[in-house]
Formats: C-alpha cells, structure tokens, sequence
C-alpha cells in the first residue's frame, strides 16, 4: 500500500492517511465502501477510495434530497459511500456524517450540532480540523488587521474547527514582532497565534504540526496573505503537481482532473477550493460569542440583564472600557460583527418566509382546485 499520496501511483491509498477512521465505518451501507471526495461537479464528484480515485456519479435519492436541499450535496471533505456499478463505474451513494462543515447561507446548526438547512444553504467543505486564519504581518503598507483576524477566526469556530492564527510573512517585520503577536493573542482568546515566514521557513514545521495524525486543514485569509506560499512550503513544492492527478473517468479512460483536497507529503491534507478563498458571510452567531469570549464575560457581569452596554450604571463592559483592559476597537468589532450576524439571521428569516408564502400559495390552489373538481 502506497504511504506517499503525492505519488502518481494511484492505484492504492491507506485510508487513514486521509483521515479515515474507524469510528465512521458503522455508517457505511451494507455493500459500500468509504472514500473521500477531492472535487464536486455537477451531478458527480472526484473521490479518493482504497483502491484510488475515481470519478462517481450521485444516486438518484442523492439528487433528489439535493433538490429539496442543497445541504444534502456531497463537498469537498466529504467522506461518503462507494456503490460499485457494472463495468467498473461507480455511484456516490451516501454522504457520511459531517464532523465539521463550512456553510454559506441559511444553514444554522441544531442543538446535537448537526445541519439543518432552509434549502438555500450550501456546504463549502466538510470535515476540516484546524482552519489557519492567515493574516500578513505588514499588507503593503498596513499592519496585521485585528477586525479581519476576530471575523475569520468566528467563521472557523462556527464551522466546528479548531481555529489557528497565522501571522505571515514575518520577515517584513523588523521590531515589534512581539506586541502584535500580543495584540493578535488578546484579539482572539484561546486560539493559538504563530508568526511564519514561508520565505525563510520560519514556523512552518510548527504549522505542519497541527497536521498530524491525517488531520484537515484550510487556510483563510486576505489575498496576498501568502496561503498559497503557505501551502506550497508544507508540500515541498509538490502541492500544484499533487492536484493535477490522473484519474478514471466513468468509461475507464484517463483524465486530468484539478484537486481541492491536497494530501501533503509530510501527512495531512489541505483543503483548496474558489469557494474557500471567497469567504464571506456566514451565519456566525456562535462563532462571534467565543471570540469575544472576553467581553460576553463582562457583559454577564453587567448590573442589568439586558445592559446595551452605552451608559447604564454598573456596566462591566464600559467599567473595562475605562480601565483599558478592554480596547475600544475591540468593543467596536464585537458589535459590528454581532449587527452582521443579526442582519444574516433577518435575512434567512425574511427568505424562510417568503418561501413559506410561496409554500402555502400552491396549498391554496390545490384547494381550490380540488373544491372545483369535487362531484
Ligand atoms: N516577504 C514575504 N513574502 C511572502 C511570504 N509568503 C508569500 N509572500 C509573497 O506574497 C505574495 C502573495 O503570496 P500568495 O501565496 O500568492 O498569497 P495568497 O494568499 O495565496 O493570495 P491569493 O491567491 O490572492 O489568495 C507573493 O508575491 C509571495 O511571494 C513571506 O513569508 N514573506
Ligand atoms: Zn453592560
């Protein structure tokens, strides 16, 4: 069995070296078999099994549960399942359990942590365990943007992955390095908080470490943050090659295809798609809490229940204000980003009901319709 994924050698891969455990096999349907998706299409996706990659089309439930919900779809990261087909194709047959998915749209997470969309959602990537908020130390001629850092790093809790800070392109940083790292720390409580420099090779094995065990990553950020740089480090130069792979189309003949998840040589996989890059605005209510984890702490100090935090007396938020424990600008983010996640909320609200409008418009034909044709 083939221990190097960069290898043109396709023909078998350990499935583990792509994340795969043991636990998710109870989900598998009698008569599939597991393999990871490294590219969605339309109507089938690129997936990576045991015995290598292949092209597989969904099945006619898959399709039908997309109608109703995109959700259903099958993403990038997604482990799902194999039916072999005759004349060696095969079918996607089941998309296995999320453990983590990034969503853009009116997708919110229920209560056990599982999806539930309003059929406007849409899954980016799944099943990613570090997502590396890349933030360049100096950007032309700004420094490191802490409201960029707090709303990335809100998106990577909200998706259910572990979020890591990454100041990049430390070399164009001369003095100071120290009290931005320190800025950067107090900006996202708990989160780790690296300097690199792909350029010199500075805190990259630190990055690759987050990547044992097979463990998915994403990196977020600005362009020109040097994700790519980034990526290219960690592959030995190998990552643009490693995505352009050989695989078996439907007919058994051989195609290049463009990868989106990356296995990396040094183990790991990095998960690359346009999707990923333009990262915008998700719901985000939970993701925003914890990285101002600080100020809902203050905020549970505050005299009144629902202190707007503006000028009611014994406000702990205004109190951190004064003392400058808490900066101002810090205040200002956490309620810009609290109004966005608001308006995104209304938003999917104001859409779930004019589909309930709509819903509730056919019923009334239909009544009508029946009431005319009765006898
Ligand atoms: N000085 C310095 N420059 C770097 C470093 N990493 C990347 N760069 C440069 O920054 C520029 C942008 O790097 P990319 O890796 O393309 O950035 P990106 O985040 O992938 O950008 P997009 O593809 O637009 O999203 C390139 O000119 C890189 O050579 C670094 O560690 N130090
Ligand atoms: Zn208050």
């Amino acid at each position: 069995m083939s221990s190097d994924l960069s290898s043109s050698d396709l023909s078998s891969f350990d499935l583990s070296l792509l994340g795969w455990t043991g636990a998710r096999a109870a989900e598998l349907p009698s008569g599939t078999v597991p393999a990871r998706v490294a590219r969605v299409d339309r109507g089938s996706a690129e997936v990576i099994a045991a015995d290598g990659q292949h092209h597989a089309r969904y099945a006619a439930h898959i399709r039908r549960s997309a109608a109703a919900d995109p959700v259903a779809l099958p993403c990038v990261g997604d482990w799902v399942a194999l039916a072999a087909l005759p004349e060696g194709r095969y079918e996607l047959d089941a998309v296995l359990s999320r453990t983590t998915a990034f969503v853009r749209g009116g997708v919110s997470r229920d209560s056990r942590g599982g999806l539930s969309g309003d059929g406007q959602g849409q899954v980016l990537a799944a099943n990613v365990d570090v997502v590396f908020v890349a933030e360049p130390s100096m950007h032309s001629t700004d420094f490191a943007d802490l409201g960029r850092i707090e709303r990335l790093v809100a998106l990577a809790w909200e998706s259910g992955g572990t979020p890591v800070v990454l100041i990049t392109k430390s070399d164009l940083f001369e003095d100071g390095l120290d009290d931005l790292l320190a800025d950067v720390r107090a900006a996202a409580p708990g989160v780790d908080v690296h300097a690199v420099s792909s350029l010199l090779g500075d805190g990259v094995e630190l990055v690759r470490g987050y990547l044992d065990g097979s463990r998915t990553a994403v990196v977020l950020g600005p362009s020109g943050a040097g994700k790519s740089t980034l990526v290219n480090a960690l592959a030995g130069g190998e990552a643009m090659e490693t995505q352009q792979v050989r695989a078996a189309d439907g007919r058994g003949r051989h195609t290049t295809v463009h990868r989106e998840l990356i296995p990396l040589p040094g183990g790991g996989l990095v998960i690359d798609t346009p999707g990923i890059r333009r990262v915008g605005l998700y719901e985000m209510h939970q993701g925003v809490d914890l990285v101002f984890s600080d100020i809902e702490e203050l905020a549970a100090q505050c005299r009144f229940h629902d202190c707007g935090h503006e000028s009611e007396p014994g406000c702990a938020v205004l109190e951190a204000l004064d003392s400058g424990t808490l900066p101002e600008r810090r205040l200002q983010s956490w309620r810009k980003l609290q109004r966005e996640a608001a308006w995104m909320a209304a938003r999917t609200d104001a859409r779930l009901r004019a589909e309930q409008r709509d819903k509730w418009k056919i019923i009334h034909k239909e009544m009508r319709r029946a009431g005319r044709n009765r006898p």
